[in-house]
């Protein structure tokens, strides 16, 4: 499984682009793709299921044009929108037959699957009930379920923990882990802690563009150096800021505890062990 994006650019009406000159390749495996809000991850995902055409630039699936022959990757995907909808009259089982049919999917194996997927989502006692009652966390689960259906061997998820809990969350990343072995798995969020547990590699994206692209292990070693902690007055906050990228603040009674970026060895402030959600801030903040 090989998907090559070349040079892709999304542009919008006026001179707005969703992408720009965006390159990336991935193999099996799972990849995070982060980045704030507005930098471009559904714009980027709607691309590769094929549902908008990029403006420039070209999609490959295992060497074949998706662009063209979108048919290709529609066999091989499953797809779970950021607005993903539902139809509230359907019960589980039946918004799943119903996912099926419209996918294609049908045969002897098809029930089987369905209750597979119910079983894995924790969705088997509620099955019968209609989909309009269900929590957001069981509709999210829902539609990771029809993502699933027909075995794809490319799955793109955006923002697929929102709304779900903790618990949930857990379930959705071992059901994920399992699912990768020979799969290509791209999930999208802002939130590192969503991804950072289970991806192989990571994206970051910014304003339409790709930042890097590498495994948390280099990501993180890239700012290993350059993560430092301070204590200043509450006064002093604003100036600190002016000159540094600051990584999160903790407030306390007379003082501001100061997590930061510094590219030299600052007096007064202690090395800390960096970790992905500080790499993710210094280069989307900078
Ligand atoms: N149909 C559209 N018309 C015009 N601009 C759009 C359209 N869709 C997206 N954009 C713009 O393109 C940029 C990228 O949006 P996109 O939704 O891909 O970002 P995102 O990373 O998925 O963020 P979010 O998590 O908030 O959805 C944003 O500035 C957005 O406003």
């Amino acid at each position: 499984m090989k998907l090559d994006i070349q040079n892709v650019s999304k542009k919008y009406s006026g001179k707005k682009y969703g992408l720009k000159d965006y390159s990336l390749s991935i193999e099996k495996g799972i990849l995070g793709l982060l980045g704030p809000n507005g930098a471009g991850k559904s714009t980027l995902l709607k691309m590769i299921a094929t549902i908008s055409k990029p403006t420039n630039g070209a999609i490959h699936l295992n060497k074949n044009n998706i662009i063209k022959d979108p048919n290709y990757m529609h066999k091989q995907l499953g797809y779970l929108p950021q607005d993903f909808g539902v139809y509230p009259n359907l019960n589980a089982y039946e918004f799943l037959e119903y996912m099926a049919a419209l996918k294609g999917i049908g045969g002897t194996q098809l029930k089987q699957r369905i209750a597979l997927l119910l079983e894995g989502l924790n969705l088997t006692e509620v099955a019968k009930k209609p989909i309009g009652n269900y929590s957001g966390g069981m509709k999210q689960r829902i539609g990771i379920a029809q993502a699933l259906l027909n075995h794809p061997k490319i799955v793109l998820f955006d923002e697929p923990t929102v709304g779900l809990d903790p618990e949930e969350r857990v379930r959705f990343r071992n059901l994920i882990s399992e699912l990768a072995n020979d799969c290509i798995v791209i999930l999208s969020s802002h939130i590192v802690s969503d991804i950072d547990t289970i991806a192989d590699e990571v994206a970051i994206m910014k304003d339409g563009q790709l930042l890097t692209k590498a495994s948390q292990n280099t990501i993180v070693d890239s700012i290993k150096d350059k993560v430092y902690e301070t204590t200043i007055t509450k006064e002093a906050i604003s100036g600190f800021s002016a000159n540094h990228v600051i990584l999160n603040t903790i407030r306390k009674k007379e003082n501001i505890i100061v997590r930061y970026i510094s590219e030299e060895n600052p007096k007064d402030s202690k090395l800390c062990q960096a970790t992905l959600e500080d790499a993710y801030l210094y280069l989307t903040k900078r």
